[in-house]
């Protein structure tokens, strides 16, 4: 079975077509082809990389509109250098990441136009992603109109979520009106936890987690039995710690006072927050922690402070999740900067030791993947694992497809 994956984010699109024969397994199996828009790094410009056996393209070219930018990347899968597939009719389904999947959408659903205009009305919530993910499918119904489509919800993982998470403590009509917790990272968290417990070779209900996703959104969640039990983002993927543009968590306080004595609009407050704040808003550099890195060894001063403001933010909110866990066996690093940098590794586990947590400084230096970073006495582990929201959307596609033959019939 050949399944495309389209991962649409804030400033970036990644797809990747996978081949599962036998059904998938819990490791993953490389993809066939790989393709990447990434609009984060050149003002106006979109940086596109394309990798299929051991043939690469990578050019800069302007911007141009999302569904425009990902119908011509698709075109590399069945042409020129990059082919991985002699005609697009070989794709047999196409699984999306649609970050709101609201109340409603608990797992992967197969998208029809009534899941499309859930998709459409949820992009209020979640605007720089459900609005991505909605061109990104009807991208695909142009070029493939005859292959079923499905959509793999981030807020799914936490549909078991306790209704005092749940629950803001605000007039209680709001909540019966929607506004509530929902969670957001859930394919990743699906993933790295089940991966963690395969490398621990424990059952994964046995084991009290942390998972930290940290990427240009960042949340964590405690995971208790193989379930979300708590988590950082809420309502909206705004709320929780500081991301690479977004504040997380603030005062709402502060909102009022400034719409009332600098009256900005609500467009330009949601603009602020979402794109102008966290590490790119703190630090004036950037919203990449690489480029914070850099910043801080040049002495850049508001860098640096960016940078302790998002470790301290980390290391609350781990610790937030202890008593909800009633200790912790595992805590995990994901997402691009879990991954790779080590610094904010060791600051976030920093005032952990009353736990016996030890990192070993020369494992997490190497930023190794998939991997223990703690010391051997440790009594929590660490890991480090590489996020694969793309394969395990693919491992949902082949669930979808085969746990229901009729459904899949029906629906080609
Ligand atoms: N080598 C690296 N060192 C430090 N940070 C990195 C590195 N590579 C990526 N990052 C960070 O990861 C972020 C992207 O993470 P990623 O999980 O790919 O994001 P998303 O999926 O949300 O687009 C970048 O903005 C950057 O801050
Ligand atoms: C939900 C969310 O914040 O996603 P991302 O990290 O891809 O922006
Ligand atoms: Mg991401």
């Amino acid at each position: 079975m050949k399944i495309l994956v389209l991962n649409a984010g804030s400033s970036t699109q990644k797809n990747y077509l996978y081949e599962l024969e036998k059904g998938p397994l819990n490791e993953m199996s490389p993809p066939l082809w790989s393709g990447k828009i990434d609009w984060s790094r050149q003002e106006g410009m979109a940086e596109i990389e394309v990798k299929s056996g051991n043939q690469k393209l990578a050019e800069t070219r302007p911007s141009e509109s999302r569904e425009k930018a990902i119908a011509s990347l698709l075109e590399t899968l069945w042409q020129g250098k990059t082919q991985a597939i002699a005609d697009p009719s070989e794709i047999d389904v196409v699984g999306h990441r649609i970050v709101h999947g609201g109340e409603k959408y608990r797992e992967a659903t197969l998208i029809t136009p009534e899941v499309k205009s859930a998709i459409a009305h949820l992009a209020k919530l979640a605007p720089a992603h459900n609005s991505a993910n909605l061109q990104g499918i009807e991208a695909v119904e142009k070029i493939l109109p005859n292959v079923p489509q499905i959509a793999v919800f981030d807020t799914a993982f936490h549909a078991d979520l306790p209704l005092e998470t749940v629950v803001y403590p605000l007039p209680y009509e709001w909540y019966q009106q929607g506004i509530r917790r929902y969670g957001f990272h859930g394919i990743s968290y699906q993933y790295a936890t089940q991966r963690t417990a395969d490398l621990l070779g424990k059952p994964l209900e046995s084991l009290r987690m942390i998972v930290c996703h940290l990427g240009n959104g960042c949340s964590l969640a405690a995971i208790k039995n193989g379930k979300s039990v708590e988590t950082t983002m809420g309502f909206t993927p705004l709320e929780g710690l500081m991301m690479g543009t977004r504040s997380g968590s603030i005062d709402p306080g502060i909102l009022i006072h400034q719409m009332r004595s600098q009256q900005f609009t609500v467009d330009e407050l949601d603009s602020i927050l979402n794109r102008e704040s966290g590490l790119k808003g703190v630090s004036g550099v950037s919203s990449d922690m690489r480029d914070i890195h850099t910043a801080i060894e040049e002495g850049n001063e508001r860098a640096k402070l960016a940078f302790d403001m998002y470790v301290h933010r980390l290391r609350l909110q781990i610790g937030a999740m202890l008593p909800i866990l009633g200790g912790l066996d595992v805590l995990v690093f994901t997402g691009g900067v879990g991954e790779n940098q080590s610094s904010v590794r060791s600051g976030a586990c920093e005032g952990f030791e009353f736990l016996k947590l030890h990192l070993d400084p020369h494992k997490n230096q190497n930023s190794p993947t998939d991997a223990d970073i703690a010391t051997i006495e440790s009594q929590v582990r660490v890991f480090v694992i590489q996020a694969q929201e793309d394969w395990a959307i693919a491992r949902e596609c082949w669930h979808s497809l085969t746990k229901n033959q009729s459904y899949t019939q029906s629906s080609f």
